[in-house]
């Protein structure tokens, strides 16, 4: 039977990278999108100004919505501080499943909690199943059309604090206009863009980093 992008991918991870070393997952992955085929993976270009506003904000809780194949999910574990830990939000069983490999290759197993399930339902049970009060850090990475929602929901149930950072990828492509209007003209907010491409490509696209202000 055929294989899927995804599994494809976490053969050239399986065969490129280095176990426990989460730096050689990212460009095993990176090398095969570039190379071989391209996938919805944030990228290197747009993954180093997410490592840079993960290593500015030092967080202790992370969420990431849409884990896809774990790339950015290795990323930011990477750049987490001891008992820091990373939600990551992912509905579709077989992505899920390519992504726990993927994040086990790199050996952050220990600071990456991969649930399967859709972010609305698993954002208001957020406090009672794991504890979380608040997000330090956000990465918004799922159905463009659900960046919205989910913020909104986010602060409906007390999840996010003054200070907390929303970061979103895809905010120029695919696009996420009515999320960006809404953390751009929110008083709540405060917003700045990451220009850059989207990832592989020469296409613009750019992350939008927001502040909570409480
Ligand atoms: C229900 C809530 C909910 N709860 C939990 N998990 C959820 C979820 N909604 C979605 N997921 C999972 O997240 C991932 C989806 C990610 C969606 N991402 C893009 O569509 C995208 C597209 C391009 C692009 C494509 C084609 C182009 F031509 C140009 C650009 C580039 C990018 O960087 C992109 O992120 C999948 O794993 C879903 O299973
Ligand atoms: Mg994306």
């Amino acid at each position: 039977t055929q294989s899927t992008r995804p599994q494809r991918l976490l053969g050239a991870v399986q065969k490129n990278a280095t176990r426990g070393d989460p730096r050689s997952v990212v460009q095993a992955i990176d090398q095969f999108c570039r190379q071989k085929e391209w996938a919805m993976n944030v990228g290197d270009e747009k993954g180093c100004i997410l490592d840079s506003v993960v290593s500015e904000v030092n967080p202790a809780t992370v969420l990431e919505l849409g884990t896809y194949c774990g790339y950015s999910t290795v990323r930011i574990a990477s750049l987490l501080p001891p008992h820091a830990k990373l939600i990551t939000l992912e509905f579709n069983p077989d992505f899920a499943a390519i992504a726990r490999q993927v994040i086990a290759w790199a050996g952050l197993e220990d600071k990456v909690h991969l649930i399967e399930g859709a972010s609305g339902d698993w954002i208001p049970k957020m406090t009672e199943q794991f504890g979380v009060k608040t997000f330090d850090l956000v990465f918004l990475d799922h159905w463009k059309d659900r960046y919205l929602p989910d913020t909104m929901l986010m602060e409906e149930c007390g999840l996010l604090r003054k200070g907390s950072i929303l970061l979103a990828d895809n905010v120029i492509c695919p696009g996420t206009p009515d999320y960006l209007e809404y953390v751009r003209s929110s008083p709540r907010y405060e917003s700045q863009y990451f220009k850059s491409h989207l990832e592989y490509t020469k296409v613009e696209d750019g992350l939008e980093k927001s502040v909570f202000l409480g």
